[in-house]
């Protein structure tokens, strides 16, 4: 079998960077996806988004138990059906801040990656194919949280992704890919139950390896192996393969490939094509803590931000389940190492949680601001006291299932990709999806990462003049 082009991994950034290539006309694009249909209830309504956890839409990690941790295994799950992250996430769309883009394209040296940019991007993006919808602010906790925030000194933004973006601080109804009820995942926006003629999804495939020809002291990707219904098969790609598998397994399949720190792949007998020691560092998510002794009677649609633009690391606050979580960037990265050189194992997973003392005292400061909103005057009537166990937060921290940052742009050493998402050192393979992002963004991972799609498109239209 032969395509124009394979994309492996149907999540946000993979679905949009398919959708858009299958409009060029004449380009036949492969979807290689390693879950199954999205048309379950728990991914159609949004509400039951936790329901997904633990069960076969995702993909059942867990880190490397770390002291930071009091050498516990976290729960790391990831979308794995069609939509990847997109068809079991929260929902929330939150475009970045304004720092995280011209962040990347200080980092990158490229004004593409810049917040001007990403504006017009999210424009386009926003006005079809995904629909956003604003969490009515006339639910009464939802007004009794953001009156509670405009208290502590967070200001009442109209929705997340306007001026609040640009702002130090601030609270605002969410912003959701949720359209009449239902779900609108970027699978569903950009590809669709009836994709274009030339664009083929096969599902229940497993992506074991990128294909290599070798001419002279190039790598030029030619395509995948896959394991599909049982078969192991071979696809070709006539011009490029790309990358979308997530930011815990693109690194994998990079690395199984033999692009990766040299020592490492020697390590599991891999044969190195490419010497990358980027590939698998640098993994950035966000930590999740949950405040104790307090709950919220019935659900909100608010998010509330603050250290957008600061020393300290950026925080939001979201009340899931009755109760308030805090997300933040940690100062420490973690990594993605692989357990050996079966495909079928999962990898090893270190966060960096806590690793840096500085990010506990930010923890500490983060649920007294959070304890201040929920103790706040307007949401006397919602909120309760919960019984409070002796609290440590080292017990309690997990991750807000946003890693990012694992083959990450950039002009360095450590790069893995360069600002047009090219693979160093290997033609024809590209990544696109949140391992590429330098650094987490102040929140939700999903925008970005549709943006990253986009961004893919556009780069590979241009440089194959499509
Ligand atoms: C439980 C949960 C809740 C979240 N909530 C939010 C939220 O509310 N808002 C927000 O902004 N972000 C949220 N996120 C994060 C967001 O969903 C992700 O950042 C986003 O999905 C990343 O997109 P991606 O395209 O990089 O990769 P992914 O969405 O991870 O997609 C990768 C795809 O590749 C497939 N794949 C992986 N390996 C293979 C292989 N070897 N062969 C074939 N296929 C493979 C996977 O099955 C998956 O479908 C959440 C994530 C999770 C898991």
């Amino acid at each position: 079998m032969n395509y124009d082009f394979i994309v492996c991994g149907s999540g946000p950034a993979g679905s949009a960077l398919a959708g858009r290539l299958a409009e060029r006309p004449g380009v036949s694009v492969l979807l290689l996806e390693a879950g199954h249909t999205d048309e379950r209830p728990t991914v159609d309504d949004p509400s039951r988004w936790v329901e997904n956890l633990g069960g076969p839409a995702v993909w059942d990690f867990s880190t490397e138990p770390s002291p930071a941790v009091h050498d516990r295994r976290l729960f790391y799950p990831m979308g794995r059906v069609l939509g990847g992250g997109g068809s079991v996430n929260g929902s929330t769309w939150v475009r970045g801040h304004r720092d995280d883009w011209d962040f990347y394209a200080r980092e990158t040296g490229d004004p593409a990656w810049s917040h001007k940019s990403a504006l017009e991007i999210f424009d386009r993006i926003e006005k079809g194919p995904l629909r956003i919808t604003t969490a009515s602010k006339a639910h009464p906790v939802t007004e009794a949280v953001l009156a509670a925030a405009d208290q502590v000194g967070l200001p009442r933004y109209f929705h997340p992704n306007g001026r609040l973006m640009e702002s130090e601080r601030g609270a605002a109804p969410r912003q959701e890919i949720i359209h009449d009820g239902r779900r609108l995942s970027p699978y569903r926006a950009y590809v669709g139950p009836r994709p274009h003629a030339n664009l083929t999804v096969l599902s229940g495939a497993l992506v074991l390896g990128v294909l290599f020809e070798t001419i002279g002291p190039r790598n030029r990707a030619i395509g995948v192996r896959v394991r599909h219904h049982g078969r192991l098969r071979q696809i070709y790609a006539s011009t490029e393969v790309v990358l979308s598998l997530g930011a815990v397994q693109t690194p994998k399949i990079l690395m199984l490939s033999g692009v990766g720190d040299a020592a490492e792949l020697a390590a599991c007998s891999i044969e190195v094509r490419r010497h990358l020691p980027g590939v698998g560092r640098n993994l950035d998510d966000h930590a999740r803590f949950p405040l104790p002794g307090l709950r919220v009677l019935g659900d909100t649609r608010a998010g509330c931000f603050w250290n957008l633009s600061s020393d300290e690391p950026p925080t939001f606050m979201e009340v899931r389940g009755g109760t308030f979580h805090i997300g933040m960037r940690m100062r420490d990265t973690g990594r993605i190492r692989l357990a050996s050189a079966d495909p079928e194992a999962h990898p090893l997973i270190e966060t960096g949680f806590l690793t840096n003392p500085a990010d506990l005292d930010s923890a500490f400061r983060a649920l007294d601001t959070a304890r201040a909103i929920g103790q706040g005057r307007a949401l006397r009537p919602y909120v309760t006291a919960a019984e409070t166990e002796q609290h440590d937060v080292r017990d309690t921290v997990g991750t807000f299932w946003h890693p990012c940052g694992t083959a990450r742009m950039g002009l360095d050493n450590s790069a893995v990709v360069d600002s047009r998402l090219r693979v160093l050192g290997c033609e024809g393979l590209r990544v696109a999806d949140a391992s590429v992002l330098p650094r987490a963004p102040v929140a939700g991972t999903m925008a970005p990462s549709v943006l990253v799609g986009e961004q893919a498109a556009a780069f590979i239209t241009a440089e194959h003049a499509l």
